[in-house]
């Protein structure tokens, strides 16, 4: 496959738990059963709750859904075959033409299977699996089995959303003074920070509690270190270039795309983010994707959006209610927008998005800027492939474009690309877990304009 830097690159195989002893190995192991187990317990705990709102009804709902969930935890523990889906949902079918494309890519010596086939693919068909169990059970159907952990998130790290929103407001009170070197570092701490946001995520913890307890702006120097890939200037001159010149001086005509991942503090690090972007004038407006219904355990949903401002809103502090105030401003004048489209909540990798979801790619190639939030998108750009780490960004997007984009990851699976030669031998040397352990980040840019 040709790449900007010409090289052809062998396309590599996906990572899965074929690999006994890998990362993906010990996650399907070890953390996917754990994260069950908890989602068992939830329903079972919430028993007297669906009694209240939906009496014999809910009680039976919560049984079948438990007996669901147990069969799916053996299934998965005795490396089964995966099955088709068996609810009518709007993917259902989709999900099953990939099983299919699963099989046919695997032969018919083997059957698609937890630890014989793509980490990706059946990861993120534990979660489709997990809301399979709750949409054959109405009416306990919406129920959000993971709304405890990202609420309880957000509330322990309310000092660190203060902290946050109260540099926010200092900010804004006087952004008209300020110059642009000034806007430019102000722009890199409000980068770092929903990057470092993403260090959050409640599934590499299986559930545990992980939220942010230090000052997330203090802290921001002492983590640079940990940058392994910083295009931060890239994505302030893709911002500059897409200024206009208006009645009283540049004014910013571009739209950012903000593809979401967890709840809790890293989404009002995206928020804060997105509010300094439109105040400031260097974007107009803002697009965020957040997923159609509850995955990987703090992913943002609807609800988690509406209930995060709020939420903020509420708070009984000066300037995180402000903030809140702003935001919801923001939405009810169209400058902010929420979508969901399903491919979000697919196992497809995004070189794919093209073919399969081509409505949400011309969506995309609507923005001047995409930024894509977190580990999972990561792994999806790249396509979770065992790609050696000094192969270019772009070649790992396999084609994948539809704007100026950005990966805004903290590394919590092996997979990275675009680093210098030698360098991931040297951390390898250093902490052979730099790759999974949430320690390390990249700011990662790639634009088919820059090639
Ligand atoms: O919320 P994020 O950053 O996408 O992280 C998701 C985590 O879940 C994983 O799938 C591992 O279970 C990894 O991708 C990552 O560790
Ligand atoms: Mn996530």
């Amino acid at each position: 496959m040709m790449a900007a830097d010409q090289t052809v690159h062998e396309v590599p195989p996906s990572l899965s738990a074929k690999v006994v002893g890998s990362f993906a190995y010990l996650t399907i192991r070890d953390r996917l059963p754990t994260i069950l187990t908890k989602v068992i317990d939830t329903i079972h705990r919430n028993k007297n709750k669906f009694f209240e709102e939906y009496g014999e009804e809910g009680i039976h709902a919560e049984k079948q859904a438990i007996s669901l969930l147990s069969k799916l935890r053996n299934e998965l523990q005795t490396d089964k075959p995966v099955l088709p889906l068996t609810d009518d949902q709007q993917d259902t079918e989709s999900w099953n033409q990939y099983l299919q494309r699963q099989q046919r890519l695997q032969g018919d010596q083997e059957s698609v299977s937890w630890f014989k086939s793509p980490w990706l693919y059946v990861e993120c068909y534990m979660y489709r699996k997990i809301q399979e169990a709750l949409l054959l059970n109405p009416p306990i159907s919406d129920f959000d089995v993971f709304n405890e952990g990202k609420t309880q998130s957000y509330f322990e790290s309310q000092r660190a959303i203060m902290a946050l929103c109260t540099y926010l407001e200092g900010i804004k009170k006087n952004m008209e003074e300020l110059s642009k070197n000034q806007l430019f570092e102000h722009f890199n701490k409000f980068l770092q920070a929903s990057l470092w946001g993403n260090k959050c995520d409640l599934s590499i913890s299986a559930g545990q509690e992980n939220s942010q307890k230090t000052s997330p702006i203090e802290s921001l120097s002492s983590l640079q270190p940990f940058v392994l890939v910083d295009d931060s200037n890239l994505v302030w001159s893709t911002l500059i270039s897409a200024q206009r010149p208006g009645q009283t001086g540049m004014t910013s005509a571009s739209r950012v795309d903000i593809v979401l991942d967890n709840a809790g503090f890293e989404l009002v690090t995206d928020l804060v983010l997105a509010d300094f972007l439109v105040s400031s004038g260097l974007a107009r407006q803002i697009h965020f994707h957040g997923k159609s219904f509850p995955w990987f355990v703090s992913d943002v949903t609807a609800n988690d959006f509406q209930w995060t401002i709020r939420q903020t809103m509420a708070a009984n502090h000066k300037w995180m209610s402000k903030s809140g105030v702003q935001w919801q401003h923001f939405v009810k004048e169209g400058v902010w927008c929420y979508h969901d489209h399903p491919f979000w909540t697919q196992p497809h990798e995004f070189c794919d998005m093209a073919a399969d979801a081509p409505d949400l790619y011309a969506s995309l190639q609507g923005a001047d800027l995409a930024l894509f939030k977190g580990d999972l998108n990561y792994r999806k750009l790249t396509g979770d492939r065992d790609w050696d780490h000094t192969v270019s960004f772009n070649a790992a997007l396999r084609g994948f474009g539809p704007a100026p984009l950005c990966s805004l990851r903290t590394l919590k699976a092996n997979v990275q690309v675009g680093l210098q030669p030698g360098q991931g031998e040297k951390l390898t040397s250093n902490d052979p877990n730099w790759m999974t352990s949430g320690k390390y980040a990249i700011i990662q840019f790639y634009s088919q304009k820059s090639e």
